[in-house]
């Protein structure tokens, strides 16, 4: 943060806390803080990081003071080198679809170790907003949802809904729930067309019949087919399987669906509803066997397990620096082929033997990245479902080809934008060119400058920028940085332990 903005947010947070008669003591009490260090802030001698800043703001309960209020930018010096170690943290896709399904249960649910992002935060301003007790523990690492016996949705916060694509996983639980309702039409990146037809496809044989008008989705519910349901998709989506999931656990009989993605964040929903009692077969394949209950009522606790991308995004960090870095808690099933490719380019790594993440299922190793004279891959870089390359890794492959020597092809078959807004890393002095919407050809290696960026409306290629930024010679600014914060809790203070030189600030 800039000394002038670090000054005005110290002015704003001082009169905020005047404002509601507290003294330094109290606030600093409140937030676990020495008065001294609220001073600091108080002055703008001492810098905010994103988790202080949204701690100050919930403690004053002053809404301005909230980081989605103000727009949030980052100020990245380089070159970097990074050095030490990182915990890869729980993963955005696996919170939100467990978030979506702790409506399924009238008991507690707690879920352990959830990321702090603003992807969380939105939804839990739509459970929160339709009548859901929502309660973080002091320190942040657990997150108790309680439902109220009815949901109210006209109440409903639609706002944040619409900033999520997530909000689409309320389909399976809801309707069950209800006989009608309405949900806004889902956001999240901005990819091109994401259809929504297989989710639409899946639940009609649950009863759901789902009109689209006017940016909302009116769903209505009848008797569904009786006996055992066959279900098979016509993609295999992550989302819609756990839509089918979540509606088939709440079906008394059985589900059985065919081409099921055997993703991470569905294998966390199927763990999820085995601990809520519900009988899912077949976890990790393409077919998932669900024996569902009439109704759920368990106090239950689990933990999502690591992300896989942000894994490989720090990953992507260690190269695009030449640094040497640990990168501690990284899912080893879901990371296999990326770091084949990888390895074939002239990376070198080591990985730990294997243990188990907090869920007692996933494997986790830790990969330390060694410096490494890299070339391009021999052949085209293309997504798959898994366990293929993960389409959301597919862009780090971009910077990481940028660094090698040689022409690498990256081939996007999936979304029709993703590839395009990869064209930005030209501006930090790659030589990327796009030879249709889906394929992207990139020369390395890169001479990488610094520049004013705005982030593009997708995360993944918004943190490649950041990523690049770190090889700049000089001061880069990457403007509205939400959409990366949607999917990585406080990356900027993270990549700074490790060495980077990056300040973040608001207007
Ligand atoms: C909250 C969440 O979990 N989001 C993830 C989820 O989104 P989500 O499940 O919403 O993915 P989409 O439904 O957008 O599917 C991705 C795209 O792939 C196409 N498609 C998918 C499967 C298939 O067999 N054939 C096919 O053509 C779809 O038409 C769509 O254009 O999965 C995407 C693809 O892994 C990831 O990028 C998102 O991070
Ligand atoms: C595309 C992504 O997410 P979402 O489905 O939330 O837009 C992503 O995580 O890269």
């Amino acid at each position: 943060m800039t000394q002038n903005s670090s000054e005005s947010l110290g002015r704003l947070i001082r009169d905020a806390r005047m404002q509601r008669g507290l003294s330094p003591e109290q606030v600093a009490q409140a937030l676990h803080l020495e008065p001294s260090d609220l001073r600091a802030i108080e002055t703008g001698a001492r810098e905010l990081d994103l988790a202080s800043l949204t701690n100050i703001a919930a403690t004053l309960q002053d809404p301005a003071l909230t980081p989605t209020a103000r727009t949030m930018h980052l100020r990245i010096k380089g070159p970097t080198k990074l050095a030490g170690s990182i915990d890869v943290r729980s993963s955005k896709n696996a919170a939100v679809a467990l978030l979506c399904a702790s409506l399924l249960n009238k008991g507690r649910t707690v879920l352990e170790g959830i990321a702090q992002i603003e992807e969380v935060n939105r939804i839990l301003e739509v459970l929160s907003s339709i009548g859901v007790k929502v309660t973080w523990s002091d320190d942040k690492s657990e997150l108790e949802l309680v439902r109220p016996e009815m949901l109210d949705l006209d109440a409903m916060d639609i706002e944040a809904a619409r900033r999520t694509r997530s909000v689409i996983m309320f389909l399976g639980p809801l309707l069950h729930l209800l006989p009608e309702f309405q949900l806004p039409y889902a956001g999240g990146c901005n990819l091109g067309t994401r259809t929504v037809t297989p989710h639409l496809q899946a639940l009609a044989p649950f009863g759901l019949d789902v009109q689209a008008t006017d940016g909302w989705y009116h769903a209505s519910v009848r008797e569904g087919h009786d006996g055992v349901r066959h279900i098979t998709l016509t993609e295999r989506g992550d989302t819609v399987t756990e839509n089918v999931l979540m509606a088939a656990a709440l079906h008394p009989g059985t589900t059985v669906i065919r081409n099921a993605s055997p993703n991470y964040m569905v294998q966390d929903v199927c763990f999820f509803l085995q601990a809520l009692g519900v009988q899912v077969e077949g976890v990790g394949s393409t077919t998932l066997t669900v024996t569902g209950l009439e109704e759920i009522s368990t106090d239950v606790r689990v933990a999502p397990s690591e992300d896989p991308i942000e894994a490989m995004s720090l990953i992507t960090a260690a190269v695009v620096t030449k640094s040497e870095l640990t990168i501690r808690r990284a899912p080893i099933e879901f990371l296999e082929i990326e770091l084949a490719i990888l390895g074939d380019m002239g990376l070198k790594y080591d990985l730990t033997p294997e243990y188990s993440a907090a869920n007692g299922k996933t494997r986790l190793v830790d990969i330390t990245v060694h410096p490494s004279e890299l070339h391009a891959a021999a052949d085209k870089i293309h997504p798959m479902p898994f366990p293929g390359l993960n389409i959301d890794n597919l862009p780090f492959f971009a910077v990481i080809a940028a660094e090698a020597e040689g022409r690498t092809l990256i081939h996007d078959w999936v979304y029709e934008n993703r590839a395009i807004h990869l064209l930005e890393l030209n501006k930090l002095g790659a030589n990327t060119q796009l030879l249709d919407p889906h394929r992207l050809v990139v020369n390395g290696p890169t001479r990488w400058r610094s520049q004013e960026l705005i982030c593009p409306p997708a995360l993944r290629p918004a943190v490649c920028l950041l990523l690049a930024s770190m090889a700049a010679r000089g001061i880069t600014v990457l403007r509205d940085v939400y959409v990366i914060n949607r999917g990585y809790e406080d990356l900027a203070n993270r990549l700074n332990k490790l060495g980077a030189d990056i300040q973040v600030f608001f207007d």
